[in-house]
């Protein structure tokens, strides 16, 4: 009887594990293909990972599951994707669902199979989709304002040369304070048109200076007219020819659109009449927008609550609105100096900086090996002098963690890097190992017990450690299952009651409202730690050529291509794009690639340069400097543990974040 109930309660706990792990799976999916970030507290809002329209779940099928729980506000569910998301009314009810549901079998109406369903919830509701820096300021003007605002503008005459007036293959345009000139996207910053803006726009100018939504005020104005069908390409505002805020006055007519970023994402957004569309930073400098010639948008047929409308794509709430003509009121200010933001991959101010580096997701074991081969191994082995120069404070609760172990004890350091932690408490019998040579050389030259080997496979004898410590090391690895093999490793080593601790990046690196020092370090370090990219934001707007047609096939309707997607089971697509972080931002993908500015060239001219821990340096040094991409995997809230949860061997002692770490203590059992 007695044995009964353990060999049931083993078969429960194997459960809660392989639950757990199917969860977690689910969040990497979502956060890999759709930015869809997965929290560890209850919200209202729910991610269902693997009922969607996208694997035939119906939303009869689906609604008549969840609604078992409560009131829903909303159910999404956006084409040709396996997941959708609910909202209820309250966090109550979500919870409810949640554990109802949640790793459990359901039986789906019309239909003889049943389904197991993995959920997670999300914070609120879509808004996390808008690009950061991006505002739409409903009823900015008034309908009477909007009238005298457009009769202002005289379009007869088809070349107006006072306003470079022109008539595009896309829309028309007007011209006033400096002309843009769609042959080298710039304007001649020495020509100003006689005239400069129309007093019309004062008020509103004023009202904006005022409110906040500018610092400076604008000194050029471009107007565009879209008739029904027209639109223009997806682009960035050239760095070099204005200033950061640009803004854009959506007049006669509504639009929706389309805001794309280098990793892919895509936000389509609804700018209503007499509205003003705000971009600063990240939406102006990284995102392209751009509006999809066609004479009906596809929009959100209910109003649920958001100022903003991104267009979720959800098939029960959409509908077709017809186009009428829509013109826009840019307002932006001519930039005197280069421009510095900290995007330079898409920077043209900041070019010459960059070299193309592409590699994508791996597939299966070799391509990730390979993929760590390139992108972690060799890349330490160049930078270690480097490298190791930046390292040399201790982290405080490792050194705790280090000091609180018996004297004698014996312990590995599973990825010492350059040995920093080897000689913390010297009544510990520590040895190392890196993957790199000469980072194992750096701490042989401080006369550490050091060799190199992997993580995946370590030569010391099972059961012998007191203690392990990894730190910053499983983020180099790039699937889940290697991630999972080398904390099995760790806990190989450790003898019963051994522990281990262990240290990842996270992608929180915003965390109980403080940012990590990490982004903290933005303005010091912004020269040091630059983006090096790859993916071009920063596409012509030349569309005046009347048979200038590569560009509209570039130019594929945003949504249509939502549509389009790959079904997103824990597969990756196939040439998906390891996305190139910019130094000091929050983390987008959780897969990347971080770039590394090796100061003062190779290895071999290193004894020329005393300057390597200053950030910043001339613009020319930069420009010398070689830049490396290491790739990484950050952690989501929650990810370590359960990853280390769904290990048999070993109990999760603690689980903490630690200055943009994820961090856990093992205990062998
Ligand atoms: O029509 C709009 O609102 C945007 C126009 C635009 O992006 C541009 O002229 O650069
Ligand atoms: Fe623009
Ligand atoms: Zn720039």
């Amino acid at each position: 009887m007695e044995a009964k109930t353990s060999e049931d309660h083993l078969k429960v706990q194997k459960m809660k594990k392989k639950v757990l792990r199917k969860q977690v799976r689910a969040q990497h999916t979502l956060m890999r293909h759709e930015g869809i970030k997965c929290i560890s507290h209850a919200t209202q809002n729910l991610v269902i990972a693997n009922a969607g329209l996208g694997n035939g779940m119906s939303r009869q099928q689906l609604l008549r599951i969840l609604e078992e729980y409560g009131a829903m506000e909303t159910l999404l569910m956006p084409p040709n994707k396996p997941y959708s998301f609910v909202k209820y009314r309250t966090t109550e009810e979500a919870k409810k669902a949640f554990n109802a549901l949640n790793g459990k079998e359901v039986k789906l109406e019309d239909c003889s199979q049943n389904i197991v369903l993995y959920i997670n919830f999300v914070e609120k509701g879509m808004v996390f989709l808008l690009p950061p820096g991006l505002m739409v300021i409903e009823k900015i003007i008034s309908p009477e304002e909007e009238r005298r605002m457009l009769e202002s503008i005289d379009w007869k005459g088809d070349e107006d040369t006072q306003n470079a007036q022109k008539t595009l293959k896309h829309r028309k345009v007007k011209h006033f304070g400096y002309e843009f000139r769609y042959d080298n996207n710039n304007v001649d910053k020495d020509k100003p048109l006689p005239g400069g803006l129309p007093e019309i726009c004062s008020p509103f100018l004023e009202k904006c200076l005022k409110q906040g939504y500018i610092k400076h005020k604008p000194d050029q104005l471009t107007v565009n007219q879209y008739e029904p069908g027209q639109g223009i390409p997806p682009h960035t505002d050239t760095h070099s020819a204005f200033e950061d805020e640009i803004i854009s006055l959506s007049l006669g007519a509504e639009i929706v659109m389309d805001f794309k970023h280098p990793d892919g994402r895509t936000v389509a957004i609804m700018l209503p009449r007499c509205s003003l569309l705000v971009m600063t930073g990240e939406s102006r400098y990284l995102w392209t927008h751009g509006i999809t010639p066609r004479k009906y948008d596809v929009i959100q047929a209910s109003e649920l609550g958001h100022k903003v409308r991104t267009i979720t794509a959800d098939v029960g709430d959409l509908t077709l609105n017809r186009r009428e003509t829509r013109t826009s009121f840019t307002f932006r200010k001519v930039r005197r100096s280069p421009c510095n933001c900290i995007y330079p991959s898409v920077c043209d101010s900041q070019k010459g900086q960059q070299r193309p580096v592409q590699p994508s997701f791996p597939q299966n074991e070799m391509e990730a090996s390979k993929l760590e081969q390139e992108y972690v191994h060799k890349v330490y082995e160049e930078i270690a002098t480097h490298f190791s120069s930046t390292r040399h404070s201790p982290w405080p609760r490792i050194v705790e963690f280090l000091r609180s172990l018996p004297t004698g004890s014996i312990v590995a350091d599973i990825g010492c890097g350059n040995g920093k932690y080897l000689g913390i408490n010297k009544d510990l019998y520590m040895v190392g190992c890196d993957r790199s040579k000469n980072l194992v050389d750096i701490c042989g030259e401080k006369h550490f017990q050091a060799f190199v080997c992997d993580a995946l496979s370590v030569p010391i004898r099972s059961g012998s450690c007191d203690a392990c410590i990894s730190i910053a090391v499983i983020h180099h690895f790039s699937t889940a299952e290697r991630r999972l093999a080398t904390i099995r490793e760790l806990a190989r080593l450790l003898r019963p009651g051994g522990t281990a601790l262990i240290y990842v990046w996270a992608m929180e690196q915003e965390y109980k409202n403080q940012k990590s020092k990490y982004l903290k370090e933005k303005n010091g370090s912004k020269n040091k730690d630059k983006e090096m990219n790859t993916a071009t934001a920063q596409r012509p707007l030349s569309d005046q050529e009347p048979d200038n047609s590569s560009q509209d096939s570039a130019w594929s309707d945003q949504l249509l291509n939502n549509l389009k997607d790959e079904s997103c089971d824990a597969k990756p697509v196939a040439d998906f794009r390891l996305p190139v972080h910019t130094n000091r931002t929050s983390f987008h993908s959780q897969d990347l690639l971080v770039p590394w500015h090796l100061k003062g060239g190779t290895k071999k001219k290193e004894e020329n340069v005393d300057t390597g821990l200053v950030p910043g340096g001339s613009k020319e040094s930069q420009e010398l400097s070689p830049v490396f991409h290491r790739y990484y995997h950050v952690f989501c809230e929650g990810e370590l543990e359960a990853v280390c949860r769904s290990l048999d061997c070993v109990r999760v002692q603690k689980s903490y974040y630690d200055q943009g770490n994820w961090c856990v203590i093992l205990e062998k059992l």
